[in-house]
């Protein structure tokens, strides 16, 4: 299983560890930590020595509630710090975000990804994704990060973000955008309640009927923490857990914190599957 851009692969026959580096104030996990740009660039070159084949840089915080952020604002916060990777890093670089403008910038400062919660459903991300030859992650979402959590409601949660990501996919299609280049996120926590997400997490090998990469993001989320009654700083157990389990059902991509935390998950877990009868 491949992903690639016009110009770089990245091989997932080995499960791939997407490093999160928050650049938002209050980035519900560590926020403000890494806003200087030299703290940003040092947290990622750790995150890389710690096993991350991917570096997501975000710079609006889309944790349940969160405002939006303007356009020049989350440029100012996410260019320079992409250009800075890049010249450091040779790992992917990944933007989360859901403006067209910022991703344009972010692929042309050297991004290889576009991480997109929206899954490229505003005004003109279609086309800047399509003709900037990066590759693209489609993540399901109901509602907008201000009110998903407010009464989120599904017949059948599994079914309806597989038919969500699929028409995605063909709109993807329809612009240009190559079934290699995409990958799909069933979006833990978003707009979903905890019995949701379980069921997803539980359910996630039926997204593979896409035949499309799977990433997956539970880190710290309140998935882990309503259910077991902890806070944000005591979910690195729980987390671990969501994602091997994500891993046990074929996902490729996990979206951390914790970088060191799961590679060491997933090389134990990887000794042991190697001899599974
Ligand atoms: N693809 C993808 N991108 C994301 N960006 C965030 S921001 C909220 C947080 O980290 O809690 N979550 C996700 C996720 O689950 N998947």
């Amino acid at each position: 299983m491949l992903l690639s851009t016009s110009s770089k692969t990245l091989n997932l026959t080995s499960p791939q560890v997407m490093g999160i580096l928050n650049l938002t104030p209050d980035s519900f996990s560590d926020g403000g930590r890494f806003v200087a740009r030299d703290a940003a660039l040092r947290h990622a070159l750790q995150m890389v020595r710690d096993g991350a084949g991917i570096i997501d840089v975000g710079g609006e915080s889309t944790r349940p509630g969160a405002d939006e952020v303007g356009e020049q604002q989350e440029l100012e916060r996410v260019v320079p710090v992409i250009e800075l990777l890049r010249a450091e890093l040779d790992c992917w670089i990944s933007v989360d975000t859901s403006k067209a403008v910022v991703m344009r910038e972010a692929v042309s400062a050297g991004a290889d990804l576009i991480n997109d919660i929206r899954a490229l459903r505003e005004p003109g991300t279609l086309a800047v994704a399509a003709e900037s030859g990066a590759a693209v992650c489609l993540m399901h979402m109901l509602g907008q990060p201000r009110t998903m959590q407010q009464a989120p409601g599904y017949s059948d949660v599994t079914v309806e973000v597989l038919a969500f990501l699929e028409e995605r996919l063909s709109s993807c299609e329809q612009a240009g955008i190559a079934r290699e280049r995409i990958c799909l996120d069933p979006g833990y926590g978003f707009g979903k309640s905890l019995e949701h997400n379980y069921e997803l997490l539980g359910k996630l090998g039926r997204l593979h009927a896409t035949g499309l990469p799977l990433l997956v993001g539970m880190s710290r989320k309140s998935m882990i923490g309503q259910l077991l009654q902890r806070d944000v700083t005591e979910r690195l157990a729980g987390t671990l857990a969501a994602h091997l389990f994500a891993l046990s059902q074929g996902a490729h991509i996990f979206r951390v914190h914790d970088v060191k935390d799961m590679s060491d998950a997933i090389r134990v877990w990887q000794q042991a599957a190697h001899y599974q009868g």
